[in-house]
């Protein structure tokens, strides 16, 4: 944007702490020191062990489990709660002090609220309600809880129920505090090991299941999987958030704007995940740096957490050395240290590389700077023919850097072509009559005169007259589905009386009156009172309009062009835009379905409103890359490169498939002629329908559509907010955000499932509004695979195995054609959302 520098732009501002796993200090605000916040364990080993002691006299008196009459083992007898006797001074460190704002509390890690065995899992239970409330106590206003054990023998995430239900109860009893559920990217079986004093092997072996001999495996979607359980269970808690850990190797693309999606309000990094650079400083590889760049640009930036980088220097280890931290582009920089003869010595390498990590973000995009505080915010939609819009709306339009731009090219193209194809004009003097319909503030009739000016091609210009303009518009201040076009003058007498309303087809009261000493000379008079020139109605030969909303028509641009439809030069006329069209593709959106949630309480119809909305924290459910082969390539080439530079495309998330819903061109010769006998007019001929299927390559949960738009303007000078072309089309443009349709209830998605959206765009001759309705399909195989390769059911697909690849979508194809047709496999229905519709906000027309 003009004007802009990107040192002005100051970025996102980290947050760091540093996390102990055992720290045994109290911490007091000298202790936090270079940091912005620390953990704190809420309990001591003195309290683990007391437990632990607890729990073993009380398993050593305690007969073996054994079945009752009726076959249950839930009974009295072998779930007899054990409880644990409220917290004593040695049980805690933690006292409330000025450094408590600056404390994450963090709950015992040796609990197994999963376990199978009611007594270990009760017991978890009553240890974490204990150290939560006395958290509470103490003012902690954020604590860390480490995630939900997954792996219990051959059991496989079967206690995730049982934590979410006891998150629950901690989330009534702490009402103060945000709880961070800590949760690696992905489920390892083989990093979830116990460690000594867990209480999850002591499990009595009758409630575990034989073990099968099946090892489990690595589950990309596993953990997840848990938080979508947790936080469903809770409701989409508002002080429910995750703390998301980062490892070494990072999981694909795919993996990670899963978690994007998501509430990460802490990110942790082990000193393990960073690598050594050639002098043997910390650093994170390029595709860490990627991803932290991401997450810092969400509307809550995470706080990032260090952990296990060492004790804090000073205290924890009685060195207190003290150096400024590096600093510099190239962390750290070669010539810094080779130059430099002072021997360096940086107690927190691992925190001064964070912070030159934040100095070095790349500074936000136009849409970022113009978006900030919209991120991820709800935006009814306008009522643009019954609410005017005030001027600081026009301005906030008028900022754009690309629209008025473009505008400009494809008018300047228009009538250059218009001049080499020699075509007739609808003006007796050969000048193109422009009108610009819906003007506005009237940028884009500066930009028709300039452009005008550009092609050297003379323009008749209607729309509003001011100074600025030098006299050459005319203004007609209409609904423009009323005005009965320009007039030009024939040389012939008319008599005196004829008025100027009736000249334009119009009332008086509506005309733009110049005042005395406007730059109009003697119009007036020429407009009416020539006895020797008569008016008479003429065609438009180029239409100007910008009346798009964030989904192509639902601001009612087809119905209003509708209206001066029958003005433009049947012959050569052009609408500028040529045509529109709308697009869609599913997302997971749990912030955005939270908050519609939080509306519907107030406003029923909030779950069936489509809101314009700058999307981030979503994840697209539908992609058009291969997980199993693009992604983990451009991953592990990612993973390699190491040091400071730049974040490169190969950290890019997996491109969306967004498909077309329907389109509208103009002029429309397609029209019907309006029967006289009805009062209103039909608008029958603006409905749309649409059936898109989209494979779904991952598990996920679809809360709503993702709507966009594009439009050709004139011939190759388009404009698009589709994420797929906008970047060629109109990067940098900033005047719509994208649309979103919620759903009422979010819809599972199984992995290599196919989601189907139908949709419509309705009119009763008043209003239009939308309906929109999810089906979710599973396939589910019916025969032997085929391993011959024959025709292609949909583009982009083949037959044999329904992999992620195959199941690519590549053209517009609905579900009939969709995977469904592949040999071997049939479509499951496992998911049908409720018709929703927008007709009670729909727009009036
Ligand atoms: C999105 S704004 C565009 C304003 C300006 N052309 C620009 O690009 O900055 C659309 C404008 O069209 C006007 N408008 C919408 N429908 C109209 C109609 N039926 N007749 C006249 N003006 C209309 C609105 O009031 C608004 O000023």
């Amino acid at each position: 944007m003009e004007g802009y520098s990107a040192s002005e732009d100051a970025g996102p501002s980290f947050c760091i702490g540093h996390h102990e796993a055992d720290r045994f200090i109290a911490v007091t605000p000298q202790v936090i020191q270079r940091y912005d916040m620390m953990t704190v364990p809420i309990t001591t080993q003195h309290f683990h062990t007391r437990v632990l002691g607890l729990l073993s006299s009380y398993l050593s008196n305690l007969p073996s489990p054994t079945y009752d009459s009726i076959g249950t083992m839930e009974t009295t007898q072998n779930t007899r709660p054990l409880t644990v006797p409220p917290l004593s001074k040695l049980d805690s460190h933690l006292t409330p002090n000025d450094a408590t704002s600056q404390l994450v509390g963090v709950t015992s890690s040796w609990i197994d609220l999963c376990s199978p065995d009611p007594l270990i899992a009760d017991l978890s239970r009553q240890v974490l309600l204990l150290e939560v409330a006395y958290a509470a106590f103490c003012g902690i206003g954020y604590l860390l809880i480490p995630g939900p054990k997954l792996h219990h023998g051959s059991l496989h995430s079967e206690g995730v129920v049982y934590y979410a239900r006891a998150i629950q109860d901690a989330l009534n009893l702490g009402s103060y505090i945000q709880f961070h559920i800590w949760l690696p990217m992905v489920d390892n079986p083989e990093l979830e090991l116990d460690t000594m004093g867990d209480l999850a092997p002591l499990a009595r072996e009758d409630f575990l299941q034989p073990d099968d001999g099946a090892l489990p495996k690595l589950d990309l979607f596993g953990t997840w999987d848990a938080w979508d359980l947790i936080r469903k269970t809770c409701k989409f808690h508002a002080r429910l958030f995750v703390a998301l850990s980062m490892p070494k190797q990072l999981p694909p693309l795919f993996v990670q704007s899963r978690w994007h999606s998501e509430p990460v309000h802490l990110l942790t990094i082990d000193a393990s995940a960073f690598l050594k650079n050639q002098k043997s400083y910390p650093v994170l590889s390029k595709a860490h740096q990627a991803l932290i760049a991401k997450l810092m640009r969400l509307r809550t930036p995470p706080w990032i957490l260090l952990c296990g980088v060492g004790p804090i220097p000073g205290l924890e280890t009685g060195d207190d050395t003290e150096t400024s931290p590096l600093s510099g582009q190239d962390y750290p920089s070669l010539s810094q240290v080779a130059g430099s003869n002072k021997k360096h010595f940086d107690p927190t390498p691992h925190l001064s590389y964070l912070r030159n990590l934040q100095q070095r973000q790349p500074p936000r995009t136009p849409i970022e700077r113009f978006g900030t505080g919209y991120q991820d915010y709800l935006q009814a939609p306008l009522q643009p023919l019954t609410v005017n819009l005030e001027s600081i709306t026009y301005e906030v339009f008028e900022k754009d850097p690309i629209k008025y731009e473009w505008y400009e090219k494809a008018i300047c193209k228009a009538l250059k072509d218009w001049a080499e194809q020699k075509k007739p004009t609808s003006h007796p003097d050969g000048k193109v009559i422009l009108a610009v319909v819906g003007a506005g503030r009237g940028p884009l009739v500066t930009r028709a005169i300039k452009a005008s000016a550009e092609a050297g091609v003379e323009i008749d210009l209607w729309r509003h007259n001011e100074t600025i303009w030098d006299g050459k518009v005319t203004l007609v201040q209409s609904d423009m589905r009323s005005w009965k076009g320009p007039q030009i003058r024939k040389q012939t007498v008319v008599g005196d009386t004829e008025n100027v309303g009736a000249s334009l087809g119009i009332q008086d009261s509506l005309l733009y009156t110049p005042k005395i000493g406007d730059n109009e000379p003697g119009r007036k008079t020429d407009f009416c009172g020539s006895k020797t020139s008569e008016l008479s109605y003429t065609h438009v030969d180029i239409v100007v309009s910008e009346l798009l909303g964030s989904f192509a028509d639902n601001e009612l641009s087809p119905e209003c062009l509708d209206g001066v439809n029958d003005l433009i030069n049947p012959d050569h006329g052009i609408s500028i835009p040529a045509s529109y069209s709308a697009h869609f593709t599913p997302v997971s959106a749990p912030k955005l379905h939270s908050d519609v949630m939080n509306q519907t309480i107030s406003n029923p119809a909030a779950p069936e409103t489509p809101y314009v909305v700058m999307l981030h924290a979503i994840d697209f459910l539908s992609t058009t890359d291969s997980p199993a082969n693009a992604d983990s390539a451009n991953q592990n080439a990612a993973n390699r490169s190491s040091g400071s530079g730049n974040i490169t495309a190969a950290t890019e998330f997996p491109t969306p498939l967004v498909k077309t819903a329907w389109s509208f061109s103009h002029p429309n010769p397609n029209i019907p002629v309006q029967s006289l006998s009805q009062s209103t007019i039909s608008n029958a001929h603006n409905v749309r329908q649409t059936r898109l299927s989209f494979p779904a390559q991952n598990r996920g949960t679809c809360h709503g559509l993702a709507g966009y738009f594009e439009t050709v303007l004139y011939g190759d000078v388009e404009l698009s907010t589709n994420p797929v072309t906008m970047e060629e089309k109109s990067a940098s443009m900033i005047s719509w955000f994208p649309i979103y349709f919620p759903l009422k209830t979010p819809m599972n998605v199984p992995d290599n499932g196919e989601i189907v959206v139908t949709m419509y765009r309705q009119t009763d001759n008043r209003k239009v509004w939308y309906e929109w309705m999810v089906e979710v399909f599973a396939l589910e195989r019916t025969s032997a695979p085929v391993t011959r390769v024959s025709t292609p059911t949909m583009s982009g697909a083949r037959l044999g195995s329904p992999s992620a690849e195959s199941l690519k979508g590549k053209d517009n194809s609905p579900g009939p054609r969709g995977v469904a047709n592949r040999a071997g496999y049939r479509r499951v229905r496992v998911g049908l959302s409720e018709l929703h519709s927008s007709i009670k906000d729909g727009c009036l027309m």
